[in-house]
Protein backbone atom coordinates (compact mmCIF):
# COMPACT_ATOMS: atom_id res chain seq x y z
CA UNK A 1 0.00 0.00 0.00
CA UNK A 2 1.45 3.24 -0.82
CA UNK A 3 1.95 5.76 2.04
CA UNK A 4 -0.25 8.99 2.40
CA UNK A 5 3.35 10.47 1.17
CA UNK A 6 4.12 8.34 -1.79
CA UNK A 7 0.04 8.75 -2.83
CA UNK A 8 0.97 12.72 -2.31
CA UNK A 9 4.22 12.21 -3.88
CA UNK A 10 2.33 10.25 -7.47
CA UNK A 11 -0.03 13.49 -8.06
CA UNK A 12 2.00 16.49 -7.40
CA UNK A 13 1.02 19.78 -8.06
CA UNK A 14 3.18 22.86 -8.86
CA UNK A 15 3.54 25.59 -7.03
CA UNK A 16 6.17 28.04 -8.91
CA UNK A 17 5.64 31.11 -6.60
CA UNK A 18 8.76 32.60 -4.74
CA UNK A 19 7.80 32.64 -1.22
CA UNK A 20 7.32 36.14 0.20
CA UNK A 21 8.37 37.51 4.06
CA UNK A 22 4.90 38.32 5.35
CA UNK A 23 6.50 40.58 7.83
CA UNK A 24 8.03 42.72 5.44
CA UNK A 25 4.20 43.30 3.88
CA UNK A 26 2.31 45.23 6.70
CA UNK A 27 2.03 48.69 4.80
CA UNK A 28 0.32 47.93 1.08
CA UNK A 29 -1.12 44.63 -0.01
CA UNK A 30 0.86 43.74 -3.32
CA UNK A 31 -1.19 42.88 -6.45
CA UNK A 32 -0.15 39.81 -6.59
CA UNK A 33 -2.22 39.08 -3.47
CA UNK A 34 -5.10 41.28 -4.21
CA UNK A 35 -8.30 38.78 -5.01
CA UNK A 36 -10.54 41.89 -5.41
CA UNK A 37 -10.61 45.46 -6.60
CA UNK A 38 -10.86 48.42 -3.99
CA UNK A 39 -14.54 48.69 -3.68
CA UNK A 40 -15.85 45.32 -4.76
CA UNK A 41 -18.30 43.00 -3.32
CA UNK A 42 -16.15 40.72 -2.20
CA UNK A 43 -18.74 37.08 -1.67
CA UNK A 44 -21.08 38.19 -4.29
CA UNK A 45 -17.83 39.29 -6.78
CA UNK A 46 -15.99 35.80 -6.32
CA UNK A 47 -19.13 33.48 -5.65
CA UNK A 48 -22.20 35.09 -7.28
CA UNK A 49 -23.46 34.74 -3.54
CA UNK A 50 -25.38 36.91 -1.58
CA UNK A 51 -26.16 36.87 2.03
CA UNK A 52 -29.66 35.93 2.44
CA UNK A 53 -31.43 36.87 5.31
CA UNK A 54 -32.02 34.25 7.99
CA UNK A 55 -34.96 32.42 8.20
CA UNK A 56 -35.65 32.41 12.32
CA UNK A 57 -38.47 29.71 11.84
CA UNK A 58 -35.58 27.66 10.73
CA UNK A 59 -33.26 25.45 13.39
CA UNK A 60 -30.76 25.10 10.36
CA UNK A 61 -30.36 28.67 9.99
CA UNK A 62 -29.38 29.59 13.37
CA UNK A 63 -25.15 28.77 12.70
CA UNK A 64 -23.03 25.58 12.42
CA UNK A 65 -24.45 22.73 15.30
CA UNK A 66 -22.51 22.83 18.45
CA UNK A 67 -22.85 18.79 19.45
CA UNK A 68 -21.89 17.61 23.19
CA UNK A 69 -20.46 13.94 21.99
CA UNK A 70 -21.28 12.71 25.53
CA UNK A 71 -25.15 13.54 24.63
CA UNK A 72 -27.18 10.47 24.34
CA UNK A 73 -28.69 11.28 21.02
CA UNK A 74 -25.61 12.58 19.51
CA UNK A 75 -25.16 10.25 16.34
CA UNK A 76 -28.87 11.44 15.51
CA UNK A 77 -27.72 15.31 16.20
CA UNK A 78 -24.04 14.61 13.91
CA UNK A 79 -26.44 12.98 11.25
CA UNK A 80 -28.60 15.77 11.06
CA UNK A 81 -25.78 18.91 11.26
CA UNK A 82 -23.66 16.67 8.30
CA UNK A 83 -26.92 15.92 6.35
CA UNK A 84 -27.89 19.51 6.55
CA UNK A 85 -24.66 21.51 6.85
CA UNK A 86 -21.90 19.38 6.13
CA UNK A 87 -20.01 20.67 9.26
CA UNK A 88 -20.58 20.92 12.69
CA UNK A 89 -18.58 21.43 16.11
CA UNK A 90 -17.76 19.10 18.99
CA UNK A 91 -17.34 20.12 22.87
CA UNK A 92 -16.98 17.49 25.49
CA UNK A 93 -15.02 15.31 23.30
CA UNK A 94 -12.38 14.74 25.87
CA UNK A 95 -8.81 16.33 24.51
CA UNK A 96 -7.46 18.06 27.30
CA UNK A 97 -6.96 21.78 26.72
CA UNK A 98 -3.47 22.01 27.45
CA UNK A 99 -3.15 20.23 24.38
CA UNK A 100 -4.58 23.03 22.17
CA UNK A 101 -2.15 25.34 24.31
CA UNK A 102 0.67 23.18 23.17
CA UNK A 103 0.19 23.37 19.32
CA UNK A 104 -0.72 26.73 19.20
CA UNK A 105 2.60 27.16 21.17
CA UNK A 106 4.16 25.05 18.46
CA UNK A 107 2.80 26.93 15.55
CA UNK A 108 3.63 30.76 17.03
CA UNK A 109 7.17 29.28 17.74
CA UNK A 110 7.00 27.68 13.76
CA UNK A 111 5.73 30.54 12.18
CA UNK A 112 7.74 33.12 14.00
CA UNK A 113 10.94 31.67 12.62
CA UNK A 114 12.71 33.76 10.21
CA UNK A 115 12.16 33.08 6.48
CA UNK A 116 15.05 31.58 6.36
CA UNK A 117 14.68 29.29 9.19
CA UNK A 118 11.29 28.04 7.58
CA UNK A 119 12.52 27.45 4.30
CA UNK A 120 14.90 25.06 5.96
CA UNK A 121 11.99 22.89 6.33
CA UNK A 122 10.66 24.19 2.38
CA UNK A 123 8.24 21.09 0.70
CA UNK A 124 10.16 19.68 -2.17
CA UNK A 125 8.74 20.64 -5.48
CA UNK A 126 7.09 16.79 -5.85
CA UNK A 127 6.62 16.36 -2.22
CA UNK A 128 3.91 17.24 0.14
CA UNK A 129 5.70 17.84 3.91
CA UNK A 130 7.01 20.84 4.89
CA UNK A 131 6.76 24.45 4.72
CA UNK A 132 4.85 26.22 1.87
CA UNK A 133 2.00 27.34 0.50
CA UNK A 134 -1.97 25.79 1.02
CA UNK A 135 -1.73 22.68 -1.82
CA UNK A 136 -4.95 24.69 -3.64
CA UNK A 137 -2.68 27.86 -4.55
CA UNK A 138 -1.35 26.30 -7.71
CA UNK A 139 -4.96 26.19 -8.62
CA UNK A 140 -5.43 30.02 -8.28
CA UNK A 141 -3.88 33.01 -10.47
CA UNK A 142 -3.76 34.93 -7.09
CA UNK A 143 -1.97 33.92 -3.70
CA UNK A 144 -3.38 33.22 -0.54
CA UNK A 145 -2.22 35.65 2.47
CA UNK A 146 -1.39 32.17 4.93
CA UNK A 147 1.73 29.84 5.11
CA UNK A 148 1.28 26.06 5.74
CA UNK A 149 3.24 23.51 7.42
CA UNK A 150 2.13 19.94 6.40
CA UNK A 151 3.11 16.93 8.55
CA UNK A 152 2.70 13.18 7.21
CA UNK A 153 3.37 10.70 10.05
CA UNK A 154 6.70 11.70 12.05
CA UNK A 155 7.48 15.49 12.38
CA UNK A 156 11.09 14.60 13.46
CA UNK A 157 13.13 14.99 10.08
CA UNK A 158 11.50 18.45 9.49
CA UNK A 159 11.65 19.99 12.97
CA UNK A 160 15.28 19.28 12.83
CA UNK A 161 15.98 21.42 10.18
CA UNK A 162 14.27 24.28 11.73
CA UNK A 163 15.42 23.93 15.64
CA UNK A 164 18.32 22.02 15.68
CA UNK A 165 18.35 21.75 19.48
CA UNK A 166 15.00 22.48 20.63
CA UNK A 167 13.10 19.47 17.91
CA UNK A 168 12.29 17.12 20.41
CA UNK A 169 9.80 19.51 22.43
CA UNK A 170 8.11 20.31 19.59
CA UNK A 171 8.26 16.98 18.52
CA UNK A 172 6.56 15.76 21.58
CA UNK A 173 3.30 18.16 21.00
CA UNK A 174 2.71 17.08 17.06
CA UNK A 175 2.90 13.48 18.31
CA UNK A 176 0.72 13.76 20.93
CA UNK A 177 -1.77 15.47 19.08
CA UNK A 178 -2.00 12.78 15.90
CA UNK A 179 -2.55 10.24 18.76
CA UNK A 180 -5.05 12.37 20.66
CA UNK A 181 -6.80 13.33 16.76
CA UNK A 182 -6.48 9.10 15.75
CA UNK A 183 -8.34 8.29 18.77
CA UNK A 184 -11.25 11.00 18.33
CA UNK A 185 -11.35 10.53 14.44
CA UNK A 186 -12.25 6.84 15.02
CA UNK A 187 -14.75 7.32 17.42
CA UNK A 188 -16.40 10.28 15.60
CA UNK A 189 -16.58 7.52 12.38
CA UNK A 190 -18.46 4.89 14.84
CA UNK A 191 -20.48 7.85 15.42
CA UNK A 192 -21.10 9.61 11.68
CA UNK A 193 -21.74 5.52 10.47
CA UNK A 194 -24.27 5.24 13.27
CA UNK A 195 -26.23 8.13 12.27
CA UNK A 196 -26.38 6.52 8.52
CA UNK A 197 -27.19 2.95 9.98
CA UNK A 198 -24.02 1.53 9.23
CA UNK A 199 -22.01 -0.39 11.84
CA UNK A 200 -18.10 -0.62 12.05
CA UNK A 201 -18.07 -4.11 10.80
CA UNK A 202 -19.64 -3.24 7.42
CA UNK A 203 -16.30 -1.47 6.48
CA UNK A 204 -13.50 -4.06 6.82
CA UNK A 205 -10.74 -1.79 7.03
CA UNK A 206 -12.00 -0.69 10.72
CA UNK A 207 -10.31 -4.12 11.37
CA UNK A 208 -11.40 -6.34 14.25
CA UNK A 209 -11.00 -4.39 17.33
CA UNK A 210 -12.98 -1.82 15.07
CA UNK A 211 -10.66 1.14 16.03
CA UNK A 212 -9.57 2.09 12.62
CA UNK A 213 -5.79 1.78 12.76
CA UNK A 214 -5.19 1.34 9.49
CA UNK A 215 -6.35 5.04 8.92
CA UNK A 216 -4.14 7.91 7.44
CA UNK A 217 -3.70 11.29 8.11
CA UNK A 218 -1.76 14.50 7.46
CA UNK A 219 -2.05 17.60 9.72
CA UNK A 220 -1.74 21.16 8.10
CA UNK A 221 -1.06 23.74 10.63
CA UNK A 222 -2.08 27.12 9.56
CA UNK A 223 -1.10 30.59 10.09
CA UNK A 224 -3.06 33.45 8.66
CA UNK A 225 -1.17 36.60 9.36
CA UNK A 226 -2.36 40.19 10.05
CA UNK A 227 -3.31 41.60 7.04
CA UNK A 228 -2.73 45.05 5.62
CA UNK A 229 -6.06 45.12 3.24
CA UNK A 230 -7.98 42.21 4.51
CA UNK A 231 -10.83 42.95 2.52
CA UNK A 232 -9.02 42.30 -1.14
CA UNK A 233 -7.07 39.67 0.57
CA UNK A 234 -8.29 35.30 0.94
CA UNK A 235 -6.09 33.39 3.44
CA UNK A 236 -7.62 30.11 2.19
CA UNK A 237 -9.86 30.08 -1.09
CA UNK A 238 -12.90 28.11 -1.02
CA UNK A 239 -12.30 24.54 -1.26
CA UNK A 240 -13.49 21.10 -0.07
CA UNK A 241 -11.53 18.54 1.70
CA UNK A 242 -10.44 15.06 0.09
CA UNK A 243 -10.39 13.52 3.66
CA UNK A 244 -13.72 11.49 5.37
CA UNK A 245 -13.52 13.45 8.31
CA UNK A 246 -11.39 17.00 8.61
CA UNK A 247 -10.80 17.86 12.47
CA UNK A 248 -9.96 21.49 13.12
CA UNK A 249 -8.87 23.61 15.73
CA UNK A 250 -8.69 27.18 15.90
CA UNK A 251 -6.91 29.57 17.62
CA UNK A 252 -9.92 32.41 19.15
CA UNK A 253 -9.43 34.52 16.11
CA UNK A 254 -12.08 34.43 13.74
CA UNK A 255 -12.00 33.84 9.70
CA UNK A 256 -13.18 30.10 8.92
CA UNK A 257 -16.28 30.36 7.00
CA UNK A 258 -18.53 27.69 5.50
CA UNK A 259 -21.51 27.73 2.48
CA UNK A 260 -24.60 26.40 3.91
CA UNK A 261 -26.82 25.80 0.62
CA UNK A 262 -29.17 28.74 0.28
CA UNK A 263 -27.75 30.62 3.02
CA UNK A 264 -24.64 32.20 1.53
CA UNK A 265 -21.78 31.94 3.83
CA UNK A 266 -21.62 31.19 7.99
CA UNK A 267 -19.12 32.25 10.12
CA UNK A 268 -17.68 29.30 12.26
CA UNK A 269 -17.09 31.56 15.37
CA UNK A 270 -14.32 29.72 17.43
CA UNK A 271 -15.26 27.79 20.98
CA UNK A 272 -13.14 27.72 23.41
CA UNK A 273 -11.98 23.93 23.52
CA UNK A 274 -14.33 22.96 20.28
CA UNK A 275 -13.46 21.46 17.48
CA UNK A 276 -14.63 21.43 14.15
CA UNK A 277 -15.48 18.64 12.12
CA UNK A 278 -15.89 18.50 8.39
CA UNK A 279 -17.36 16.08 6.14
CA UNK A 280 -15.16 15.24 3.35
CA UNK A 281 -15.10 14.54 -0.27
CA UNK A 282 -14.66 10.61 0.64
CA UNK A 283 -17.71 10.75 3.17
CA UNK A 284 -19.75 12.28 0.85
CA UNK A 285 -19.45 9.36 -1.74
CA UNK A 286 -19.50 6.53 0.83
CA UNK A 287 -22.88 8.53 2.12
CA UNK A 288 -23.85 8.42 -1.52
CA UNK A 289 -24.35 11.94 -1.85
CA UNK A 290 -26.44 12.44 1.30
CA UNK A 291 -23.66 13.87 3.44
CA UNK A 292 -22.36 17.07 1.35
CA UNK A 293 -18.68 17.59 1.93
CA UNK A 294 -18.55 21.37 3.24
CA UNK A 295 -16.63 24.10 1.19
CA UNK A 296 -15.38 26.30 3.39
CA UNK A 297 -12.69 29.36 3.35
CA UNK A 298 -10.53 31.80 5.48
CA UNK A 299 -11.12 35.54 5.77
CA UNK A 300 -8.22 37.20 7.38
CA UNK A 301 -8.37 40.34 9.53
CA UNK A 302 -5.69 43.68 10.28
CA UNK A 303 -4.79 42.88 13.35
CA UNK A 304 -4.58 39.53 14.54
CA UNK A 305 -2.67 36.67 13.57
CA UNK A 306 -5.27 33.01 13.42
CA UNK A 307 -3.70 29.76 13.38
CA UNK A 308 -5.81 26.88 12.71
CA UNK A 309 -4.51 22.89 13.18
CA UNK A 310 -6.71 20.50 10.64
CA UNK A 311 -6.24 17.27 11.41
CA UNK A 312 -7.18 15.46 7.92
CA UNK A 313 -8.32 11.84 8.00
CA UNK A 314 -8.98 9.13 5.68
CA UNK A 315 -8.72 5.48 4.96
CA UNK A 316 -5.88 3.38 4.13
CA UNK A 317 -4.61 4.62 0.95
CA UNK A 318 -5.24 1.48 -1.50
CA UNK A 319 -8.87 0.86 0.08
CA UNK A 320 -12.03 1.46 -2.55
CA UNK A 321 -14.42 4.20 -0.74
CA UNK A 322 -17.91 3.72 -2.61
CA UNK A 323 -21.14 4.39 -1.69
CA UNK A 324 -22.46 2.15 0.89
CA UNK A 325 -24.21 -1.32 -0.47
CA UNK A 326 -26.79 0.15 3.10
CA UNK A 327 -27.30 3.55 1.36
CA UNK A 328 -28.03 1.91 -2.25
CA UNK A 329 -30.97 0.56 -3.87
CA UNK A 330 -33.57 0.64 -6.25
CA UNK A 331 -34.84 3.86 -5.64
CA UNK A 332 -31.47 5.28 -4.87
CA UNK A 333 -28.73 3.70 -7.37
CA UNK A 334 -24.88 4.38 -6.12
CA UNK A 335 -23.76 7.97 -7.31
CA UNK A 336 -20.12 7.60 -7.07
CA UNK A 337 -17.95 5.01 -8.67
CA UNK A 338 -15.56 3.02 -6.45
CA UNK A 339 -12.11 4.79 -5.62
CA UNK A 340 -9.26 4.77 -3.48
CA UNK A 341 -7.38 7.67 -1.52
CA UNK A 342 -4.64 7.29 -3.60
CA UNK A 343 -6.49 7.74 -6.68
CA UNK A 344 -8.74 10.18 -5.41
CA UNK A 345 -5.92 12.52 -4.42
CA UNK A 346 -4.72 12.22 -8.02
CA UNK A 347 -8.10 12.74 -10.20
CA UNK A 348 -8.10 16.41 -7.45
CA UNK A 349 -4.70 17.27 -8.55
CA UNK A 350 -5.89 16.96 -11.95
CA UNK A 351 -9.39 18.63 -11.80
CA UNK A 352 -9.69 20.46 -8.75
CA UNK A 353 -13.07 21.76 -8.45
CA UNK A 354 -14.40 18.46 -10.71
CA UNK A 355 -13.53 16.05 -9.16
CA UNK A 356 -16.72 14.60 -7.50
CA UNK A 357 -18.04 14.72 -11.12
CA UNK A 358 -15.06 12.76 -12.41
CA UNK A 359 -15.85 9.79 -10.18
CA UNK A 360 -19.89 10.64 -10.36
CA UNK A 361 -21.62 8.10 -12.04
CA UNK A 362 -24.94 8.87 -12.38
CA UNK A 363 -26.20 12.64 -12.50
CA UNK A 364 -29.55 13.24 -10.49
CA UNK A 365 -31.65 11.49 -8.41
CA UNK A 366 -34.90 13.64 -7.90
CA UNK A 367 -32.86 16.10 -6.46
CA UNK A 368 -31.67 14.39 -3.78
CA UNK A 369 -28.03 14.05 -4.52
CA UNK A 370 -27.23 17.71 -4.72
CA UNK A 371 -23.77 17.78 -5.91
CA UNK A 372 -22.31 21.09 -6.16
CA UNK A 373 -19.96 21.20 -9.41
CA UNK A 374 -19.20 24.37 -9.35
CA UNK A 375 -17.58 23.74 -5.87
CA UNK A 376 -13.77 24.01 -5.14
CA UNK A 377 -12.07 20.50 -4.01
CA UNK A 378 -9.26 20.15 -2.81
CA UNK A 379 -6.82 18.66 0.10
O1 LIG B 1 -7.77 27.50 8.79
C1 LIG B 1 -8.87 26.98 8.70
O2 LIG B 1 -9.79 27.26 9.48
C2 LIG B 1 -9.17 26.00 7.59
C3 LIG B 1 -7.99 25.18 7.17
C4 LIG B 1 -8.35 24.24 6.07
O3 LIG B 1 -9.40 24.31 5.51
C5 LIG B 1 -7.40 23.20 5.66
O4 LIG B 1 -6.27 23.14 6.19
O5 LIG B 1 -7.80 22.37 4.79
FE1 LIG C 1 -9.86 22.56 4.34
Amino acid sequence: MPSLSEAFRGHPVYLHHKHLDFTTLQEQLPDSYAWTQPDADHAAHYYHLTSYPSNDHNDDTKGVPVIDLNHPNAPNLIGHACKTWGVFQVVNHGIPMNLFTDIQRACLALFSLPLHQKLKAARSPDGVSGYGRARISSFFPKLMWSECFTILDSPLNLFLQLWPQDYDKYCEIVMEYEAAMKKLAAKLMCLVLASLGISKEDIKWAGPPGDFSGACAALHLNSYPSCPDPDRAMGLAAHTDSTLLTILHQNNVSGLQVLKDGEGWEAVPPLPGGLVINVGDLLHILSNGLYPSVLHRVQVNRSRQRFSVAYLYGPPTNVEISPNAKLVGPSRPALYRSVTWNEYLGTKAKHFNKALSVVRISSSVNGLFDLKEDQNNDF
